[in-house]
């Protein structure tokens, strides 16, 4: 293909001369066949840059940043939050080129489910075990694998040597796979990996920046610790849709309407750069906490609403500062 990084991938579209994405029918089968699709150029040189300031300016995420280890200690820093924002970070996922896309792949309304920024600085970025998003989400009370997915889009240049995302394609319709405990780290059935593997191969997903690639729920995929002098940065956004609204509330949104804006609202945004000061972040380690509440909440009481459930993600912003200091100094 004309990139020359592409040989062996299969479902790769572009933009039109007009600078729009369209989900045509070979678009959607492609999705259906291989369970993801890359969309290539989605967003300009110009546009990633203000993708790339939301990691490296925006006030409100520089405190919302974590390290995270993989099991050889290896560090990546993060940071997810869950509303999709008025700025750089949320336009981009709430543009029709992308947001309607997914809308198409998915066939319902979609909402933002979160985001995250994955850092893998040099040579210390860590690695990902085999995996399906849907392995995790499965215990967040949501039903539908199919009306969820990720956009894993490339604000660096993502190649083999700075830990490019490796996806088995079609594993999508194997179904959800058992996660276990290898080792201190969940993963997927390793032994059903193996056979998947060999059975289907395994892709190597390299993207320039400005590339998304759009995978389903249920597509494994691992990534391998960035081994180049190169950062590796990474805005994975993941979408739910309407009416697979999660059955009961947990650390991560309930159904709530995502308006569209159209392509140029990021650049636009760009000419005066105000960061969106609404964005909640989280930090797992609170998560988990805040996660057993919710659950022993709602086996007691009706499902709360969706603006008590604000109410507690407000809770959990007023003491981040505090757990932090606790946690670093
Ligand atoms: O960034 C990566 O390489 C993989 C991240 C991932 O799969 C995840 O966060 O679920
Ligand atoms: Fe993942």
């Amino acid at each position: 293909m004309e990139t020359g990084i592409d040989s062996d991938l299969d479902s790769v579209f572009k933009l039109s001369g007009d600078g729009r994405f369209t989900v045509t029918p070979e678009v959607l089968d492609s999705y259906k066949k291989y369970g993801y699709i890359i969309i290539r150029g989605l967003l300009t040189a110009e546009e990633s840059s203000l993708v790339e300031e939301g990691w490296n300016v925006d006030p409100y995420l520089q405190p919302g940043k974590y390290p995270q280890a993989d099991d050889k200690g290896d560090l990546m820093e993060l940071a997810v939050w869950d509303d999709a924002s008025n700025d750089a970070t949320g336009l981009v996922g709430r543009s029709e080129n992308l947001a309607g896309a997914v809308e198409k792949l998915l066939g319902d309304e979609v909402y933002h489910y979160h985001s995250k920024f994955l850092c893998k600085p040099p040579q210390t970025g860590g690695s990902f075990i085999w995996h399906q998003d849907y392995g995790y989400w499965y215990h967040n009370s949501l039903h539908f694998p199919d009306d969820m997915c990720t956009a894993f889009l490339a604000v660096d240049d993502i190649r083999q040597d700075n830990g490019c995302l490796k996806i088995i394609p079609g594993s999508h319709k194997c179904g959800r796979i058992e996660h276990l405990k290898y080792d201190d780290q969940i993963q997927a059935d390793l032994e059903r990996v193996e056979y998947y593997k060999e059975k289907l191969g395994v892709q190597e997903v390299v993207l320039n920046k400005g590339d998304v690639l759009i995978f389903h729920s249920n597509i494994l995929h691992r990534s391998d610790k960035n081994d180049s002098d190169r950062r590796r940065l990474v805005l994975a956004i993941a979408y739910n849709t309407k009416r697979n609204n999660p059955t009961k509330p947990h650390h991560h949104p309930q159904y709530k309407e995502m308006p569209k804006v159209t392509n140029d609202a990021l650049l636009e945004w760009g000419k005066n750069k105000l960061w969106d000061s609404t964005k909640v972040f989280y930090d797992p380690r609170i998560s988990k906490k805040h996660m057993d509440n919710i659950k022993r909440e709602a086996s007691q009481v009706a499902l709360p609403t969706a603006q008590s459930f604000q109410c507690v993600g407000e809770c959990i912003v007023a003491i981040y500062p505090l757990y932090r200091l606790q946690f670093y100094l």
